[in-house]
């Protein structure tokens, strides 16, 4: 979608096959610098294979990803294959962040003690400092606690510090692994489904949190989802999936009202198209 913002992620010509299943075939689309953009489509259409590319869990079978950083542009698939010392930790330390359809965290541990987890590559740089227990590794770790608790604080979730991951209602189990993506630093984080299992009240309370991530927070967000609610109010750029090809891209008004949109979520059970 053009807009007078410069591109923050770029997808270009992306398929991803397995086997002889395309999950997704020549896609393009572009995230935009400090937008809230919304991957949709019905089951299946591909939308967490594309996160999976984006985010450095698959690579992808053809086509480039461009993430612009700080110290220039950056393609995932390089990061990914680099000689040697190659791997997803590098699309982590590049700037993009997730959560998963199916929350991940870690159940047994505190929220904050997840959030201090997350944190390990910022953490763990220093390992020789970290064995004789230097200034310079202690004021990491307090860095590091600090970040802990501003997430918490951001996602309302202070209350709930010292409580095991796994006893918290599930809607707050939600917001904590958006404050664990939040906790490393990212200039993209990327939400698998962030409402799913909520109810209405909890949907609203989310969209208005994502909303400060972008407009308090400075980060740009990908979102799939399936709430159509949530996805027309919150994002003003939405590219549509359908058995792995975009057949839309562009804002709410043009995506309710692209026939090619409405015939693909018309052939599903999927929650219609229009709230
Ligand atoms: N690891 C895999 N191996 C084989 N096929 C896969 C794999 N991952 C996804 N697929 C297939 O790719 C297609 C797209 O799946 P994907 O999970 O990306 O869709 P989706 O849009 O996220 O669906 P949903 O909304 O149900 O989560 C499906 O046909 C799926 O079965």
């Amino acid at each position: 979608m053009s807009s007078s913002r410069p591109a923050l992620l770029t997808v270009e010509g992306l398929t991803m096959r397995f086997g002889g299943i395309v999950a997704n075939n020549d896609v393009n689309f572009t995230v935009d610098q400090g937008s809230i953009t919304a991957l949709i489509g019905p089951n299946g259409a591909g939308k967490t294979t594309v996160f999976n590319c984006v985010t450095g869990f698959y690579k992808a079978t053809e086509g480039r990803i461009r993430l612009q950083t700080e110290a220039g542009e950056v393609e995932v698939g390089e990061l990914l294959t680099r000689p040697v010392l190659g791997g997803s930790y590098l699309v982590a330390r590049a700037g993009i962040a997730r959560t998963f359809q199916n929350i991940r965290l870690f159940k047994e541990m505190t929220a904050v003690e997840n959030l201090l987890v997350a944190q390990h590559q910022r953490l763990n740089r220093n390992l020789l400092a970290g064995t004789f227990d230097s200034a310079g590794f202690r004021a990491a770790e307090d860095e590091g606690i600090e970040r802990a608790f501003h997430w918490l604080r951001v996602m309302n979730l202070l209350d709930d510090a010292n409580k095991l991951a796994g006893s918290l209602p599930y809607g707050r189990q939600r917001r904590l692994e958006i404050a664990r993506a939040m906790c490393t630093g990212p200039r993209l984080v990327c939400l698998d489904e962030p409402a799913a299992g909520l109810n209405p009240s909890e949907t609203e309370e989310l969209s208005e949190l994502i909303r400060r991530l972008r407009g308090e927070h400075g980060v740009t967000v990908l979102l799939i989802e399936h709430d159509m609610g949530l996805v027309m109010g919150i994002s003003e750029h939405i590219v549509v999936l359908d058995h792995g090809e975009v057949i839309a891209d562009g804002g709410p008004a043009h995506i309710r009202s692209s026939p090619a949109v409405i015939a693909a979520y018309l052939g599903t059970e999927t929650t219609e198209v229009t709230p």
